[in-house]
């Protein structure tokens, strides 16, 4: 069933807007093996040359050539992805009650409905009124050392579930500079497919029970990080869960800001710096 599944057949079964002819055609275009010098094969500097909205052709194949599970990563930088800390079976319960499908994606400032990302189901629950909610943000508050647990405000923590066939497009996660942040738990394996492809930097996290992954959107001068450009990629077989924490910038009273062009704020190690 994988096998039949597998490559470039499942785009065709995705209905993509590509033919998988052309597919092919722009996909060996930016081979890396025959093609070394071509940005697309140097990681970070994509960004930088694509910019944020790049050509189409190159975000889409890069999107489904990492779907596919072409890697850009060495060995040792994905044994760095940290693992966190254990499932909330009770998060993924309180979304049976309370999710809704998601509906709408956005194409060209147009709103349309797109079948396989209404395979997700989503729900946002509230910290305060939810204890497993609230446990998970203070544990990416001490991971991260960033405020995320506000006590005026309900700061509300989105938890997804992907059925077969269930993906989310590529985007940004900055809603207009809004979200510093971001710390992703994955609640489930998936036995096929389900990765989180940063398109541009060529990172592609595998879904991990009890895993997280976390980046900042923003530059420390508020431009966005072109690197952090990502997506969900369609679940195969099984199923996937997972909480998505956007930190807003609003909150942090300690983040280091300037106007120098492009510096990273520091990634905090268990909340220490390993400067300090
Ligand atoms: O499901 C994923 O892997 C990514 C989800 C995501 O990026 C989001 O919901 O903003
Ligand atoms: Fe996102």
């Amino acid at each position: 069933m994988i096998e039949t599944l597998g490559k470039i057949s499942y785009l065709d079964c995705l209905r993509t807007p590509f033919e998988s002819e052309h597919y092919m055609e722009i996909s060996a275009k930016y081979d890396c093996t025959v093609y070394p010098h071509n940005p697309i094969c140097h990681g970070y500097t994509d960004a930088k040359f694509f910019g944020q909205t790049g050509t189409t052709d190159y975000l889409q194949v890069k999107f489904w050539s990492m779907c596919k599970g072409k890697t850009f990563q060495t060995e040792q930088e994905k044994s760095k992805l940290f693992c966190c800390d254990r499932l909330m079976n009770s998060l993924i319960n309180f979304t049976y009650e309370t999710g809704r499908r998601e509906v709408f994606m956005k194409h060209d400032g147009e709103l349309y409905a797109d079948p396989l990302q209404r395979q997700v189901l989503y729900t946002w629950a509230d910290p305060h009124e939810n204890k497993a909610a609230m446990y998970t943000s203070e544990l990416a508050e001490r991971i991260t050392g960033l405020k995320i647990v506000n006590k005026t405000m309900g700061p509300l923590l989105r938890i997804s579930g992907y059925a077969p066939g269930g993906y989310r497009a590529h985007h940004h996660d900055t809603m207009h500079n809004l979200h510093v942040a971001t710390f992703m738990f994955y609640f489930s394996e998936v036995d096929k497919g389900g990765e989180t492809p940063f398109i541009n930097s060529g990172v592609n996290v595998v879904p991990r029970k009890g895993s997280a992954v976390f980046w900042y959107n923003l530059f420390t001068d508020g431009i966005t990080d072109q690197s952090t450009f990502h997506g969900g990629c369609p679940v195969i077989m099984g199923e996937k869960w997972a909480s998505i924490r956007w930190i807003m910038y609003d909150w942090q009273d300690q983040l280091q800001c300037d106007l120098k062009p492009e510096t990273r704020f520091e990634i905090l190690v268990n909340g220490k710096s390993k400067y300090k």
